[in-house]
């Protein structure tokens, strides 16, 4: 709703919609009401629309996108009516003017903000486009090239931004009373003309140079948003903007908005977008035990042992979240010194960027401290361990943990796969113990995978959780298994496209097809960039490297199972990627490093066809997708099954947030649900019928099964507890 009030020839609408004052359709009706009241009471001569609370306006209730153009007067009705009344109105912005919020600010005469706003049209995050006259109101503001910036994209911009541009008129100090410097505001302007402040009526300033500007974004959007729709056809309606008379203009914007809402890509957005927020509410499976009935320990000082990439991006990450008392411990002298100066570098950065203050600086400077053995970590609240992943070292470290620190002390390790038990039984107090899976660089990625231990205590494992959180992460918690939830999926990933590798395929084509998928790199591309050493490693450990294999064994077969060495040659002929001289699945050359295909590659892939007498055969798009996906997504449901994740959003915010898996496809398990179950049943049926137990990862998970055979394809919110009943009934 909207409340109405008048003071001193000023009315008030203000916005009432806790939290955040989305556009609900009785926020809009409260809002037409009040304009009716305003224009039709004399003593009233202007308006100010302001947001209850700590916000003004967030956009659009997602929750009611399906019923949005149903009910009068929808947003892009209310713009045109807010703009064409003969009282002038000012918007009065604090906390967030985003989407619609921003849109019924720009059909406004006047804008003023606190320095503190910020403003933005994300509508393209959430796959459609700012339909509420966004996409023509704004070039004839700022112009088409700010505009293909702001709205393509979606990010936020400070007020102050905003004000250089032009969108904001006046600025407030962000300790001052928005309404109250609104009002005087609104007073000042009162008999003003409006005939150059109705937005809609403005020339666009650069629409000669449109065509121009829209290859350069055309380029950019391509890179940055493969795959994506929305960012495109936002492209399209702002270059009508310019085309086009407004209300040409807004056809063609409500043609793109009305393809946009309720596609595929749009559903898969908003579905990320609530699993960002649902992801905070973590439960045991199976205990009662969640964050609504479990506290975290307060947390003042953290240690991280290490101060390798992991350890880094670790120590800044608490920094950034405020934390004053950060004990380093590094024993090798040249890491720790290039640690500390590494982490001082990128502080120095953020300050020259401005993304903190001197001042913010210096206290984070000033809460580094090094530390040079265990016994100084005794009244460490946290500790964090990120060595190399060794389990010896390991046990090692948290044997001597147990030993100093306090009984209340929390101790974690970022292990990436190794047993978080295992780890927590060399404690005297395995309860304390829990794993922070972080993904590197840590304090740039926005994943951070907690894993609970069978003995970690609930409020261990909430205060995991609440320092996740206060770093900005996007926490989810898992349960203890190898590889935790994301390796474990993605290493069906890797095993898969090396054996299409075998079959007919090439790495340059199965990157292509996962890239038009929407990953931002292929499989082998990504390979190449993080080292291909890192699975050769993981590999040796198992034995199962070309070169450890006696003389006469099975070069196809590892335990009995399906194995392709490829990716051992690789390494063994010193191709780790970029490192090794820009030599790896391809080669990368120049300054620019440009991946190239190497017939070296393609020779070695040939020759091993050749001597295993495999017959390539062509292996098309479609199939691609299949073998590199259902796999994972089939450990997918195992995970689920076993209560190793709690939900399919949590799994698909694992993929997306820590594999770079296309958020507009809403992760692998929201994606499974948009083919349909009974499809990718049958696939990973078909697959596991011809190859059986030489290919366990074709095994199709149980969960997956019962829920096609009882119920086809059901809603992926009942997933988990369609399978909890029908577990429960066959006991
Ligand atoms: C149709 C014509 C064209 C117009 C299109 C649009 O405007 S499209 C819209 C374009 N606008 C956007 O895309 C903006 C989307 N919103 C945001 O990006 C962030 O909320 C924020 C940055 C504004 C504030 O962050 P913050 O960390 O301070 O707060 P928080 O994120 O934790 O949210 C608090 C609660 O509010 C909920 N909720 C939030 N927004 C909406 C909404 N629009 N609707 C409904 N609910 C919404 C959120 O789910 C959460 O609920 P919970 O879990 O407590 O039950």
């Amino acid at each position: 709703m909207a409340n109405y009030s008048v003071r001193n020839q000023v009315a008030i609408i203000s916005l009432c919609s806790p939290p955040v004052n989305a556009l609900s359709s009785d926020v809009r009706r409260g809002i037409l009401d009040s304009l009716k009241k305003a224009e039709q009471d004399v003593k009233v001569a202007a308006i100010v629309i302001c947001g209850e609370g700590r916000t003004f306006c967030v956009g659009a209730d997602i929750t009611e996108f399906k019923s949005e153009f149903k009910t009068f007067p929808n947003l892009f009705e209310l713009v045109d009516i807010l703009e064409s009344s003969p009282k002038p109105i000012v918007a009065a912005i604090h906390g967030h003017a985003f989407g619609g919020g921003l849109e019924v600010a720009l059909a406004c005469h006047y804008r003023v903000a606190l320095s503190s706003a910020k403003l933005a049209l994300p509508e393209v995050k959430l796959g459609i486009l700012p339909g509420a006259g966004g996409t023509q109101r704004l070039p004839r503001l700022i112009g088409i090239d700010s505009s293909m910036q702001w709205i393509a994209f979606g990010d936020e911009y400070s007020a102050q931004i905003a004000a250089n541009i032009g969108i904001i008129d006046r600025i407030f100090p962000s300790n001052a009373d928005i309404l109250e410097s609104a009002v005087q505001y609104a007073q000042s302007i009162i008999g003003k003309s409006l005939i150059n402040r109705r937005v809609s009526k403005l020339p666009v300033k650069d629409a000669s140079k449109v065509s121009h500007i829209m290859e350069k974004y055309k380029q950019i959007v391509g890179k940055k948003s493969r795959g994506a729709i929305a960012p495109m056809v936002c492209l399209e309606a702002i270059k009508h903007a310019a085309l086009l008379p407004y209300v040409e203009g807004m056809k063609k914007e409500r043609m793109g908005i009305e393809a946009l809402m309720g596609s595929d890509q749009s559903k898969s957005l908003i579905y990320m977008f609530f699993a960002e927020r649902q992801v905070r509410n973590w439960t045991i499976p199976g205990t009662g035990i969640n964050s609504k009935n479990t506290k975290p320990i307060k947390v003042e000082k953290v240690a991280v042992i290490g101060l390798g990439t992991m350890g880094r991006g670790i120590v800044l990450s608490l920094l950034k979240a405020g934390i004053k008392h950060v004990s380093v411990m590094e024993l090798n002298k040249t890491a720790r010194e290039n640690g500390l100066l590494f982490i001082k570098n990128i502080l120095e950065g953020y300050a020259a960027r401005g993304t903190i203050s001197e001042t913010q600086k210096r206290s984070m400077v000033d809460a580094l401290k090094p530390v040079s053995n265990f016994e100084m970590l005794k009244d460490t609240d946290l500790v964090i361990e990120a060595v190399f992943e060794s389990m010896s070292i390991k046990k090692d470290i948290f044997a001597k943990l147990g030993q100093v620190c306090k009984p209340s002390a929390v101790l974690a390790t970022n292990t990436s796969a190794l047993d978080v038990d295992e780890i927590a039984m060399v404690t005297p107090k395995p309860k304390q113990v829990v794993g922070m899976h972080f993904f590197a660089p840590a304090h740039v990625m926005k994943l951070l995978e907690n894993v609970r231990g069978s003995k970690s205590s609930p409020q261990v494992i909430a205060t995991a959780m609440n320092m996740g959180q206060r770093m900005g992460k996007v926490t989810v918690l898992v349960g203890n298994c190898h590889g935790f939830v994301g390796n474990r999926m993605f290493r069906h990933y890797t095993v898969e496209t090396d054996f299409m590798l075998e079959e007919g395929a090439y790495p340059e084509q199965v990157d292509t097809v996962l890239k038009k998928f929407g990953f931002a790199m292929g499989r082998y591309q990504v390979g190449d960039l993080s080292g291909n050493d890192i699975g050769y490693r993981m590999r040796t450990k198992f034995e199962m490297t070309n070169k450890q294999q006696p003389p006469g064994a099975p070069e196809r077969e590892r335990h009995g199972v399906r194995y392709c060495p490829l990716a051992d040659f690789l390494v063994e002929s010193g191709r780790l990627g970029y490192k090794s001289d820009g030599k790896g699945w391809f080669r990368y050359l120049g300054k620019n490093r440009e991946l190239t295909v190497d017939n070296e590659v393609t020779s070695m892939i040939d020759s091993y066809r050749r001597r295993n007498k495999i017959v390539p055969r062509k292996i098309n798009g479609e199939e691609i997708i299949e073998r590199a996906l259902y796999p994972l997504i089939n450990e997918g449901f195992k995970i689920l099954e076993e209560g190793i994740a709690s939900n399919p959003m949590e799994i698909d915010l694992i993929l997306v947030h820590g594999y770079a898996w296309p958020r507009h496809t809403g992760g692998p398990m929201f994606y499974a649900h948009l083919i349909g179950l009974p499809k990718i049943l049958r696939v990973i049926e078909r697959h596991w019928n011809n190859a059986g137990l030489r290919e366990p990862h074709w095994e199709p998970s149980k969960m997956l099964v019962r829920l096609v055979k009882n119920h086809g394809n059901p809603d992926i919110m009942s997933w988990t507890t369609l399978e909890r009943e029908t577990v429960r009934s066959a006991l």
